[in-house]
């Protein structure tokens, strides 16, 4: 179920129509969080190889020595501990799709040999001279700014050149916050089902207060405070307050309290009328590195915005958890 395709994601869907049915190379961008994988399956799901694999692949959890064999294969005693032949995910996902996620995590080794599959449609297992044909639509995504990682040579621009063919930028959160409500409500009812409570719905001024957050884990955090939220309420309410406010806060104050965690939710949201003052340093931190485009220091720094000495700004990046990086479009 993708929220947000009649209203902020409508013109996204429409391109995704045109080119679900193609066999396109798509590149999906956008922060974390923000629905680059339920995108990259929904395109799968609409292509002619719906019934075919769809193979997801964490380019960054992959060490440098091993992504040759965990994308192209390897043949029995090619390395050391190739002690059976191997299937890469290439070959797995032949008739189907590779997503092949946070590709700017790639060495630049491995960016040559990912360029050289996707344009000839064959490739060579380690150990092998053998010539093997695929048939793979790739799709691929990175939070990163990617002509950024070209300017800084971390990124090959032959491969972006093939990469980008049909480009989708995802939206953070905090720019479509109208599916703020449909999203909550959605989240609201999937955690009720997996916990097993009744399901309560967000108020008008439940939303109204989400609609205020920054939401730098975008989607993905909005589930967890909604998750967080049903579990604190118990099944009688979202206790959305209290579940941003033990996100955004150190967590100790709850904790030192050796009665269970329910017993202290009536604690937790007590404490949460006094948590207003830590959500507005948190947004007003945010929008300054908006502004600054994610730079601390620095004559257009966040820090200088701020009126404070960047090491100040930098210590309370890191109590607030916020995440400094700027929005990651292709620019
Ligand atoms: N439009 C949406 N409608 C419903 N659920 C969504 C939507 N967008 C994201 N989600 C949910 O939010 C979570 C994060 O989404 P997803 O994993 O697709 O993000 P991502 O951009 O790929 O993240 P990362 O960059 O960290 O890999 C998932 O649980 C996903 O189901």
């Amino acid at each position: 179920m993708i929220i947000g395709s009649q209203t902020s994601l409508k013109g996204i869907m429409q391109q995704l129509e045109l080119v679900s049915t193609t066999d396109s190379t798509v590149l999906i961008l956008g922060e974390t969080g923000t629905g680059k994988e339920v995108i990259a399956r929904h395109i799968h799901q609409q292509s002619s190889r719906q019934q075919q694999p769809f193979i997801r692949v964490n380019c960054g959890a992959i060490s440098s020595e091993l992504i040759d064999s965990e994308l192209f294969g390897h043949e029995k005693g090619s390395f050391t501990g190739a002690t059976s032949q191997k299937r890469g995910w290439f070959e797995q996902a032949d008739g189907g799709t590779l997503f092949l996620d946070e590709v700017a995590e790639l060495s630049l080794a491995a960016q040559v040999r990912l360029l050289r599959v996707i344009q000839e449609g064959s490739l060579r297992r380690v150990g092998s001279e053998q010539e093997i044909k695929v048939d793979v639509r790739v799709i691929a995504a990175t939070h990163k700014n990617l002509a950024e990682e070209v300017q800084h040579k971390r990124f090959r621009e032959d491969l972006l050149f093939r990469l980008n063919v049909f480009p989708v930028n995802l939206p953070p959160l905090r720019q479509r916050l109208e599916d703020i409500s449909a999203l909550s409500e959605y989240f609201a009812t999937t955690a009720a089902s997996v916990l097993s409570l009744p399901i309560c719905r967000p108020t008008q001024q439940q939303i109204q207060y989400l609609q205020q957050h920054s939401w730098p884990g975008n989607v993905r955090e909005l589930q967890g405070v909604i998750e967080r939220a049903a579990i604190l309420g118990r099944g009688q309410k979202l206790a959305i307050e209290s579940a941003l406010f033990i996100k955004n806060s150190d967590i100790r104050l709850i904790e030192p309290e050796e009665t269970s965690f329910a017993e202290n939710i009536g604690e937790v949201q007590h404490q949460a009328s006094f948590a207003k003052l830590d959500e507005v340093i948190i947004q007003h931190i945010n929008q300054a590195l908006r502004k600054s485009y994610g730079r601390v220091e620095g004559p257009f720094g966040a820090a200088k915005l701020l009126g404070i000495n960047p090491s100040t700004l930098r210590s309370k990046i890191r109590k607030y958890g916020i995440n400094p990086a700027p929005a990651t479009n292709l620019r």
